[in-house]
């Protein structure tokens, strides 16, 4: 494709071009290991450093065209610039043209919020599969495209990854498309240049504190999901949190509303708790899911109203989401021959550590005790160690507290982050045990039939992350082998 080409149906704010205008560019890349002979390389600021420093070496892999935003001191001879005013920016939308535009060619939803983003997002796409349709999904467990699975490395991929795979699900004749869009995506402008028909709140409580520093910044960047939809959208929030509404207050969007506790468009109300699901009623129709936690009865009145806003039959709708089951390392239940029951969940935030201990409880009903095995990951928000911690013990009969992907932090200290916000009283119902494999195996050894052991955190994850190393480590995996399954 010609640069001309590639930049002109954009809305970039060019502020200068040197060179060649005419040149033919072979491909984009915003990382220099990633060019090739021919290619644009965009330079953009990052959180460690900055890909300006990196021109030179596009260069030397063959980059004829460099497109930035900051001051660079030398030009060489044969390399076009083109100065632009955002980069970052610049990232996504010229990966929107440079694939096609997918996501003009797909009904694209985003789904943001702190917990329940992979939930959500996964069964719309199976929602959509069973109602006949062709549709992709972006998540952070794995990425569809149809019935083809391809790994995942982020929530929500760079921008050039995710015009691609946009790009794969207009070719294999997806019309609809379900993402995770994560408040690192919205504030790194990986979403920039993408048309949303959809945009889901879920909800926002503490996480991330690391990256956004306060809650009003956190709040901010999941808000400017919604700012930016265009008038063709919907926007669908939760009004039982108490940022739903914030969400709406300056979208173009159409605004709709979901609610278990109040009133909104889609409203569900439970009828009854049991370990194999809930019954609830939504919008005045009763149905059976297969889901455990009030947590889930939000998730699940989010996919019906995308379902409708999208166009789709309510009662079609309605008897496929009877059928759907829990996505891959949520709220995922072993049973031991002794009769005690193992979940391994994702929660890996105070909020939905809270949520599933809460379920748990619903669902036991005073019958047996609560067994937590508890870690937070390394190189990620401190001040959520102490609140997990705190919430664990509140909510269980005897807490474990191990490693959750401790990356570059010492493990030990990690834990003794948690424990910081544990007093005497609380440390006596608690245990600290590093390896996360001897956490689980005495967790089993003190289960006693009728009792619940929670293994939180990991879900899905099938490896403990030390030192940038992923070991091989799956929750489900341990815990069936240490129950002889
Ligand atoms: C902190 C963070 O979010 N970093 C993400 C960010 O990196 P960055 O652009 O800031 O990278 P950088 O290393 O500072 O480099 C700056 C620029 O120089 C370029 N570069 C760098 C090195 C080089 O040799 N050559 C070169 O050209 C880079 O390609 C980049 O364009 O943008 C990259 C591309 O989109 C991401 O891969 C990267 O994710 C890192 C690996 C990460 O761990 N991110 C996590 C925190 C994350 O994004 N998580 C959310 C989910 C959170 C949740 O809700 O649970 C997610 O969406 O996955
Ligand atoms: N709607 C919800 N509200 C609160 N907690 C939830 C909700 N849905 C799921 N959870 C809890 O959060 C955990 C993670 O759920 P899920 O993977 O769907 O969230 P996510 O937003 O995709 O997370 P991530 O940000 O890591 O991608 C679940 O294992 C469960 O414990
Ligand atoms: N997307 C989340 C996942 C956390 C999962 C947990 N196992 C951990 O490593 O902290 C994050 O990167 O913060
Ligand atoms: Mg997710």
């Amino acid at each position: 494709m010609k640069l001309q080409e590639l930049v002109s149906n954009i809305q970039v704010d060019i502020i200068d071009t040197h060179g060649d205008k005419d040149v033919d560019v072979k491909g984009i890349a915003s990382d220099s290991r990633k060019v090739s002979e021919g290619f644009a390389f965009i330079a953009a600021q990052g959180v460690q450093v900055d890909g300006h420093e990196f021109i030179s070496k596009a260069i030397e892999s063959g980059a004829k065209v460099i497109i930035y935003d900051r001051d660079i001191a030398d030009t060489v001879l044969g390399v076009t610039y083109v100065k632009v005013k955002d980069s970052a920016d610049a990232i996504g939308k010229l990966a929107s043209a440079w694939f096609g535009n997918p996501s003009q060619k797909l009904q694209l939803v985003g789904v943001t919020g702190t917990n329940g983003k992979t939930t959500t997002a996964t069964l719309l796409y199976k929602m959509f599969r069973q109602l006949g349709y062709g549709a992709g999904l972006l998540s952070t467990v794995c990425n569809y495209v149809n019935d083809d699975e391809y790994p995942a490395t982020h929530t929500t991929p760079d921008p050039i990854s995710l015009n691609e795979f946009l790009a794969k699900m207009v070719k294999s004749g997806c019309e609809y498309a379900f993402m995770e869009v994560s408040s690192h995506a919205i504030h790194q402008k990986r979403i920039s240049g993408l048309l949303f028909r959809g945009g889901i709140f879920t909800n926002l409580t503490q996480d991330h504190l690391d990256y956004h520093k306060t809650m009003q910044e956190y709040l901010k960047a999941k808000k400017l999901f919604f700012d930016n939809l265009p008038e063709s959208a919907f926007a669908l929030t939760n009004v039982d949190d108490k940022n739903g509404l914030v969400m709406l207050q300056n979208t173009k969007a159409e605004k709709h509303t979901y609610s278990v506790k109040s009133l909104g468009d889609f409203k569900a109300r439970i009828l009854e708790k049991h370990f194999d699901g809930t019954a609830i009623e939504i919008n005045g129709r009763e149905l059976e899911v297969q889901f455990v936690g009030v947590f889930n009865v939000y998730n699940l009145l989010a996919v019906y109203g995308a379902s409708v806003l999208l166009g789709q039959d309510i009662e079609k709708v309605l008897v496929i989401l009877s059928t759907l089951k829990s996505v891959a390392g949520r709220f995922e239940t072993i049973r031991s021959k002794d009769g005690f029951t193992a979940i391994v969940d994702y929660a890996h935030t105070p909020d939905a550590l809270t949520n599933v201990l809460n379920a748990i409880h619903d669902v036991l009903d005073g019958g047996g005790r609560v067994i937590s095995v508890v870690g937070c990951g390394g190189n990620r928000d401190k001040t959520k160690r102490p609140i997990m911690a705190q919430e664990s013990v509140r909510l269980s009969d005897q807490v474990i507290l191990t490693s959750d992907n401790p990356r570059f932090e010492e493990p030990q200290s990690i834990i003794d982050d948690m424990v910081a916000g544990l007093d005497p009283v609380q440390m006596k119902k608690t245990l600290c045990i590093v390896e996360r494999e001897q956490a689980i195996k005495t967790a089993c050894a003190l289960a006693k039939s009728g009792d619940v052991i929670l293994i939180a955190g990991k879900g899905h994850e099938d490896y403990q992350d030390v030192k940038g190393v992923k070991h091989h480590f799956d929750d489900r995996e341990v815990v069936k082998a240490i129950l002889g399954l």
